[in-house]
């Protein structure tokens, strides 16, 4: 297990709500995204607002935490949703919340696991941060289109999204030792946005293959490209390789918001993105498909590149 080099993502701030596509500043973002996605495939998005729910988070994160069983994972999901991420082991409450319910059913299906009598205030701070999160996400995603120059389907692929969003506990090293939070893994949606405690755990790797300490601030998401989104722009992006390694001596608390595609959509590389240069990489496939025959690989521990194995052409 490598002890890892610290690395600072290049930050890029989403703090100004009234950015506008076309503008110099969206321009000059774009320009960035552009940057350090090619360099790192992964960044670290800036939001003030997220600051105001900081607190109440994680506090209430780890008061939910604080019980009986040893890991506490959580899903929501925008639009319906099913199927799991993951483990199935792990998966605690799945649900679909819409932009009508979001808070009642926030609050009726998912707090009141944790608390049985409810927990009004937390269910309020996880609707602010799923539509805070949630409009980051398109945000990032119209710039990624708009690098490539295929922006026109944006709204398309936004709205075939699914999001989901997952809580997460990882325990402080048992005696000390480095102990593996997650193994190495791509992520196998669209785009991944993780936003942690003050304690640190998430490695990338850089281009020659090393692992990197990533320390994100406080007001920061890091900004992870999945396989579904380097498959549908035909290869233009890779996917970042990574994995959680608990070193210090106290408890991470997460929250990734997970934006895949839905059920039925087929993902699929536009026509601009291919040509004799850049012949087609994968055969069209629904990711909620694709997903079952990944999580039968990963529980089998074979390695390597699923996707390819799935569709590649
Ligand atoms: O906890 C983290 O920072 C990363 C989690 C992760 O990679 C995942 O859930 O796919
Ligand atoms: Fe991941």
């Amino acid at each position: 297990m490598s002890s890892g080099t610290p690395i600072k993502l290049p930050v890029i701030d989403f703090s100004n709500q009234n950015l506008k596509p076309g503008s110099p500043e969206w321009d000059s973002m774009k320009h960035r995204v552009r940057e350090a996605l090619e360099e790192f495939a992964c960044f670290e998005a800036s939001l003030d607002q997220v600051l105001e729910l900081r607190d109440a988070l994680f506090g209430a994160m780890e008061e939910a935490f604080d019980l009986p069983l040893e890991t506490r994972k959580l899903y929501v999901s925008d639009k319906p949703f099913r199927g799991y991420y993951g483990h199935p082991s792990k998966l605690l409450e799945s649900m679909t919340i819409d932009e009508a319910q979001i808070a009642e059913n926030i609050e009726q299906r998912l707090t009141t696991t944790m608390w049985p009598h409810g927990n009004i205030s937390f269910s309020k701070t996880l609707v602010s941060f799923t539509q805070q999160s949630t409009r980051l996400e398109k945000t990032i995603r119209r710039l990624i289109l708009e690098i490539f120059g295929v922006e026109k389907y944006a709204d398309e692929l936004i709205d075939n999204t699914n999001y989901m969003l997952k809580l997460s506990k990882y325990k402080a090293p048992q005696n000390g030792e480095p102990t593996s939070g997650i193994v190495a893994h791509t992520d196998q949606n669209m785009v991944t946005l993780l936003y942690q405690n003050e304690v640190d755990g998430l490695q990338i790797h850089n281009k020659d293959g090393e692992w990197m300490d990533v320390k994100p601030s406080p007001n920061s998401f890091i900004v992870v490209v999945g396989e579904s989104l380097r498959a549908w722009l035909n290869g233009g992006l890779s996917s970042n390789y990574h994995h959680v390694l608990m070193k210090e001596n106290k408890t991470r608390y997460v929250v990734g918001l997970f934006a895949g595609t839905r059920a039925g959509y087929h993902v699929k590389a536009p026509e601009e993105l291919v040509n004799d240069k850049n012949p087609i990489m994968f055969k069209p496939f629904d990711y909620e498909e694709y997903l079952r025959f990944y999580s039968a690989q990963v529980s089998l521990s074979h390695f390597g590149s699923h996707l390819q194995a799935y569709c590649g052409v």
